[in-house]
């Protein structure tokens, strides 16, 4: 398929390349092809990475019948079940939108701020003084317990400390070296139980079993319809046409679960890389969180003061989308037209976050951490795009923007840290996002409460 040029390696050293140093990869690609490029990679195929604002408003405003991310996306399938919202198009991925995008509303996402603050102070508090500890495992236990919690309505600790587990191992058998096995459709079937694909399955296997379980426990006790976990409000739709078979409840959730953790531990992690190591820029968020809660450990009504935090959040999610390339795809399904080119069907086409946070046309200084940056402004979708965009923007964005903000308004007002390393850590793909390398070691220096 002749597409636009791209780097010349072989498609396996170009994967190798984006996972150990995925944004000094697309800096290199863009710097000497410009805002439209070919990436090759194993299995996946050419992937035509876009950044140019008007191109990304286009991709964002084609409609199924033209672009598909379902379809680019097949090859998940197998990993994230047959109906999971990722791999769907059309009519019946609009009805997984429409009754999960609900429970997620920003007003929706606010009433589960006590439950995260809770869980933040006790998890803070453990924290000893004077030890290191990695932020990155930290903050995807802290992550993972929000969401099982939000999601399942789990509150038992043996349930969730189990479930975690579960969660945690299905993530790391793909995060390991031997996880892009995963994608292998040779590789996928049982070769023993030490190999990726049986190791993912028997965990994936569990937490499905554990999901149907609670529907089941729901359903027997009857209260869903006054529960308030994700679960029960799916459970509970209110016409019988949006019903959801019990393959596509699990399917949904799971993959809820699966998008809804890691892809916030991530951020969290760099949001501490950015502001630990930019004093200046620190201050002047932590002296708006000072005058707020009086230095006390913040409450739900503090959070919508937070205005610097905001803009300091949206600022860390320019520079290091944590999704820059892989689930971002859409495929045409007609032949599709941009910058005067014409891509034939078949072609898969990705919004580029992370190139296109940073053009100096639209970003002044573009590689500088301004925490003010979005003070006043508003980000352009088609500039700033950390959660997608169009038809498949990030059904979580309201619930992980206020995540974001309830975690760090905690730990930088009730703790002191100091990064261990003063040099600023290169990207990794680790998992499924793009995360400092390094695990983000801080030593403790207080904790308050
Ligand atoms: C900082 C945290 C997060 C980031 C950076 C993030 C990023 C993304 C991105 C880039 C996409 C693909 C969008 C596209 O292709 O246009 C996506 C999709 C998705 N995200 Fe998130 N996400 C985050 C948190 C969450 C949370 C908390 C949930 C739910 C609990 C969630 C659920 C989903 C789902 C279900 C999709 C698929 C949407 C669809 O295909 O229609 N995400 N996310």
């Amino acid at each position: 398929m002749h597409l636009v040029p791209g780097p010349g390696l072989p498609a396996v050293l170009q994967i190798a390349r984006y996972r150990f140093q995925p944004f000094a990869f697309l800096d290199e690609c863009a710097s000497r092809y410009g805002d439209l490029f070919t990436v090759r990679f194993p299995i996946l195929g050419p992937l035509v990475c876009v950044s140019r604002p008007e191109s990304i408003r286009r991709l964002f405003a084609a409609t199924s019948d033209e672009l598909r991310l379902g379809e680019a996306n097949d090859i998940f399938r197998p990993l994230f079940g047959e109906r999971s919202i990722s791999v769907l198009d059309g009519p019946s991925h609009l009805k997984l939108r429409r009754l999960s995008v609900p429970l997620f509303q920003a007003e929706q996402s606010y009433a589960w701020t006590d439950m995260i603050l809770e869980v933040a102070s006790r998890r803070t508090r453990r924290w000893r003084p004077g030890t290191t500890l990695s932020l990155r495992q930290e903050m995807e236990a802290l992550t993972l317990e929000v969401i099982l919690r939000a999601l399942l309505g789990l509150e038992d600790p043996a349930q969730l400390a189990l479930a975690s587990h579960h969660a945690r191992t299905m993530v790391d058998w793909s995060a390991s070296p031997f996880g892009t096995l995963l994608m292998v459709p040779a590789l996928r079937r049982d070769l023993g139980p030490l190999t990726p694909w049986k190791g993912y399955h028997r965990d994936l296997g569990t937490l499905a079993e554990l999901v149907m379980a609670q529907a089941a426990r729901r359903r027997r006790a009857g209260d869903a319809a006054g529960r308030r976990d994700l679960l029960s409000r799916l459970m509970t739709v209110p016409s019988e046409d949006k019903a959801l078979s019990d393959e596509e409840l699990k399917d949904l959730v799971l993959m809820l679960l699966f998008a809804g953790y890691e892809t916030t531990a991530t951020s969290l992690c760099w949001a501490f890389e950015a502001l630990l190591s930019h004093p200046q820029e620190r201050a002047w968020v932590e002296a708006e969180l000072r005058e707020v809660t009086g230095g006390q450990p913040p409450e739900a009504g503090h959070l919508e003061h937070l205005g610097r935090l905001d803009s300091a959040i949206k600022e860390v999610l320019r520079l290091f989308p944590v999704v820059p390339i892989l689930g971002m795809a859409r495929r045409a399904v007609q032949p599709f037209t941009l910058q005067g080119i014409t891509f034939p069907v078949g072609t898969k086409l990705v919004p580029t976050s992370y190139l296109a946070q940073r053009r100096a046309d639209v970003y002044p200084e573009p590689t500088r951490f301004q925490a003010a940056r979005f003070l006043e402004a508003k980000p352009d979708p088609a500039a700033w795009l950390p959660f997608g965009g169009g038809l498949r923007r990030c059904v979580g964005l309201p619930f992980a923007l206020h995540e974001l903000k309830a975690v760090l308004a905690h730990v930088l007002g009730q703790t002191r840290l100091r990064l261990v390393s003063r040099t600023p850590p290169p990207a990794a793909l680790e998992g499924i996002t793009v995360g400092p390398r390094g695990g983000t070691r801080v030593e403790v220096e207080a904790v308050r409460a």
